[in-house]
């Protein structure tokens, strides 16, 4: 079995591989410069906007604290997050006395990354193999791409890895899994279009234990939670998992594009409800100056963001971090 790395050439390169970075090309990035970069646009708007109210703050009174909350709010944060962060800055910037607004800046910074640290928890992974990792969200968000990005990213930890072809419903989305699991050097299980979701993940769970495989991932066809039928659909798999794999699904990520701004929120908030949900992978962070959508995840959703989709390439999926997160926004 040939993987290189996350990094390395692949043998297929399809058109927007072929642009991506090689070892011979492009020194490989860390985390904190992968994040920095896939967040560009939201620290343009976001971080030089609050530099310059921070540069002009002589001294950390209401008027100043008050400059900060447009801000907050074209990051896309939302009101009600942007209220929470309001009444805590006011609170702990009178409880310790800050005066200058680099104290106000390292505040702010404090305070954002607790919200996030508020609802991350560690991951509980199952003492035997495999672990059932399920992929729902509705249409377009980027379950398919994140679904062939997550099994490069688990085979780069020396991980075996088997994908599932759940979403029989979208015409493209079982060949496009068929490319990523090339890619990846993945096996997949798949069944024809239109076919029954729940039959191709029993037959991938049967293997997954045949094989002692360590992670399944099921892609899963896009919906919305007022689609009953496909949200019941969505629970004949949850039940065929348990049944074959204890504990299964060990992980129901919800795919979220961060273009979508507080639309998205709206029905991540409902699709929570209704399936189940352990994390967040939150796409396209690359394509967005919203990436504040992030703090608004923690304190509606209750939710952590597990990976962040940082652009359309097979290594451009990476473990999220919230002090990654905060300090390539505001530097
Ligand atoms: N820039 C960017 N594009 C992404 C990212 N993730 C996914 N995409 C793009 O988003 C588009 C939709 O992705 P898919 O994976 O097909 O979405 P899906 O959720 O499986 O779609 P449905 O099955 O119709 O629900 C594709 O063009 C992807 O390349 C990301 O992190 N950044």
């Amino acid at each position: 079995m040939v993987f290189s790395s996350l990094f390395g050439k692949r043998d297929k390169p399809e058109p927007a591989e072929s642009e991506s970075l090689t070892p011979e090309s492009t020194p490989k990035l860390g985390l904190f410069d992968r994040m920095k970069q896939a967040v560009t646009r939201t620290r343009e708007t976001f971080s030089e906007s609050i530099s310059s109210v921070i540069a002009l703050t002589r001294e950390v009174d209401e008027a100043s604290l008050t400059s900060l909350e447009p801000l907050l709010l074209a990051a896309d944060i939302g009101s009600a997050t942007t209220a929470i962060i309001m009444e805590n800055l006011r609170q702990r910037a009178l409880r310790t006395g800050i005066q200058s607004g680099a104290e106000l800046k390292q505040l702010l910074k404090q305070e954002l990354k607790q919200i996030l640290d508020g609802v991350a928890h560690p991951i509980q992974h199952p003492s035997t193999p495999p672990e059932v990792i399920l992929m729902v969200g509705v249409n377009g968000t980027g379950k398919t791409t994140t679904t062939g990005k997550l099994a490069a990213l688990f085979r780069s930890q020396n991980k075996t890895v088997l994908l599932c072809a759940a979403d029989t419903f979208r015409a493209a989305a079982i060949e496009q899994l068929e490319v990523w699991a090339q890619r990846s050097d993945v096996p997949i299980i798949k069944t024809k279009q239109g076919g029954d979701p729940s039959a191709a993940l029993y037959d991938a769970c049967i293997a997954a234990k045949a094989r002692n495989t360590d992670i399944l991932i099921a892609d899963t066809a896009g919906r919305l939670h007022t689609k009953s039928d496909l949200m019941k659909e969505l629970d004949k798999m949850r039940r065929t998992a348990e049944k074959l794999v204890p504990g299964a699904p060990h992980q129901t990520f919800l795919v979220m594009d961060a273009t979508t701004g507080q639309n998205g929120l709206q029905q991540a908030r409902l699709f929570t409800e209704a399936a189940r949900v352990t994390g967040i992978v939150l796409t396209k962070l690359d394509g967005t100056a919203k990436g504040g959508i992030v703090l608004a995840i923690a304190t509606e959703l209750k939710l952590p963001v597990i990976y962040a989709g940082v652009g359309e390439k097979i290594e451009d999926l990476i473990p999220f971090d919230s002090t990654t997160f905060i300090d390539s926004l505001l530097e």
